[in-house]
């Protein structure tokens, strides 16, 4: 039996003093950053004083920054701002004063896809240019998944801050379902209720200086596969949203902000009503970034398609079924590359006249994807 490598840390790297990266984390032309051409920043919208009448406007805000942008921030949304301020503590401080050899205690196993602990690596293909990022990942809920003696024990507080952030993270996930659903004019609960019990992951990515940004990336293109992502990130910014084909910089806001980043099961849900965000990390030469993301999931097992209410003869299911861990699966075995995944559950047009718009606007790897899915399905 092959048995997996420990993988290089790029904090390792980065305290070597390397003035050029190794060649796998060196991605190709297409793919590096350029410099931002956008001003603009991600909505912002407050939760603040959600009466009747203050609902209505931040439903509306929420439908149009979900129809535009597929992301925003949120302020005053209940997570106390200083529990939102010690997780990042927490984690930063495992990252730069918790020596590599005791983080590695908390390893993950690098033959199996998301496992739980400290990692570098998330895909398992051997071709793919490596991000310049380690990560901590945590099982956060259901609470059979939790088991904070798995998580570090440095600084003291690490486990207790991880575990009151979990609850009130999810708690703000439900909210933002439930406005999320009512801005599509469906019940409060219909998109919880189709994700079922929230699967939630916290993932603590930190982003080591690197000598060479402009060759690299910290998290290549994805959007992310559950249905909906709760990210704070500290003062040093380097998260990257597409907004019409352009990279565009989500300015960190400090206080209690948390960008909301819709993920792949909401697009479907939605039937495409609202997009997923794809979006990347940049690195910088100077400083080390940190970032907690907050992955809210529905169990392997549920079964996802577009909402039943939103599907009408003119707005025929635009993606098919899909059963989540199928899903899962696929994402770590072909790699995210942008929005690959989702594209590939796409229905096959329905006549003619659609048939041969699609043809004409699609490019070679969307036209694979159609010709497969009209000759198999
Ligand atoms: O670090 C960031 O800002 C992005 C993290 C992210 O997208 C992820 O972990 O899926
Ligand atoms: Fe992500």
């Amino acid at each position: 039996m092959e048995v997996a490598s420990e993988p290089t840390r790029v904090q390792s790297l980065a305290q070597a003093g390397l003035s050029q990266v190794p060649p796998q984390y060196i991605q190709p032309p297409q793919n590096r950053p350029n410099h931002p051409s956008s001003s603009s920043n991600v909505p912002s919208i407050s939760l603040f004083g959600l009466d009747p009448t203050r609902r209505d406007s931040v439903r509306a805000s929420i439908a149009e920054a979900c129809r535009d942008w597929g992301a925003f921030h949120v302020t005053d949304h209940g997570v106390p701002a200083t529990l939102v301020r010690d997780i990042k503590r927490v984690g930063l401080t495992f990252f730069n004063d918790c020596p590599v050899p005791e983080k590695l205690r908390y390893a993950c196993d690098p033959s199996s896809a998301a496992s739980e602990g400290y990692g570098s690596r998330m895909l398992e293909k051997d071709d793919t240019v490596l991000d310049w990022r380690d990560y901590f990942d945590h099982h956060t809920l259901p609470l059979t998944r939790r088991n904070p003696t798995r998580w570090p024990d440095f600084p003291p507080d690490y486990r207790r801050v991880v575990t009151e952030y979990s609850d009130r993270i999810a708690l703000l996930a439900r909210e933002l379902l439930g406005l999320i659903s009512e801005s599509l004019g469906l019940k409060t609960q219909r998109l919880e209720e189709a994700v079922g019990g929230f699967y939630q992951n916290i993932t603590i990515s930190y982003y080591p200086p690197c000598p060479q940004p402009e060759l690299t990336l910290g998290l290549q293109a994805h959007s992310d596969f559950g249905a909906i992502t709760l990210l704070v990130q500290d003062e040093v910014g380097g998260l990257e949203v597409l907004k019409d084909n352009d990279w565009v910089p989500v300015k960190p806001l400090g206080g209690d902000a948390v960008v909301v980043l819709l993920a792949d099961q909401t697009e479907i849900m939605t039937n495409g009503q609202y997009k997923s965000s794809q979006h990347r990390a940049i690195t910088n030469s100077n400083r080390p970034r940190l970032s907690v993301a907050t992955f809210h999931d529905p169990a392997k097992t549920v079964k996802v398609s577009p909402a039943s209410e939103l599907i009408s003869q003119s707005t025929p299911p635009l993606y098919r079924e899909v059963v989540y861990g199928d899903y899962v699966s696929s994402w770590y075995t072909k790699g995210p590359e942008g929005k690959r995944n989702i594209d590939a559950l796409l229905s096959p047009p329905f006549s003619f006249p659609n048939f041969a718009l699609t043809l004409h606007s699609c490019d070679s790897r969307e036209l694979d994807t159609f010709l497969l899915h009209t000759f198999t399905s």
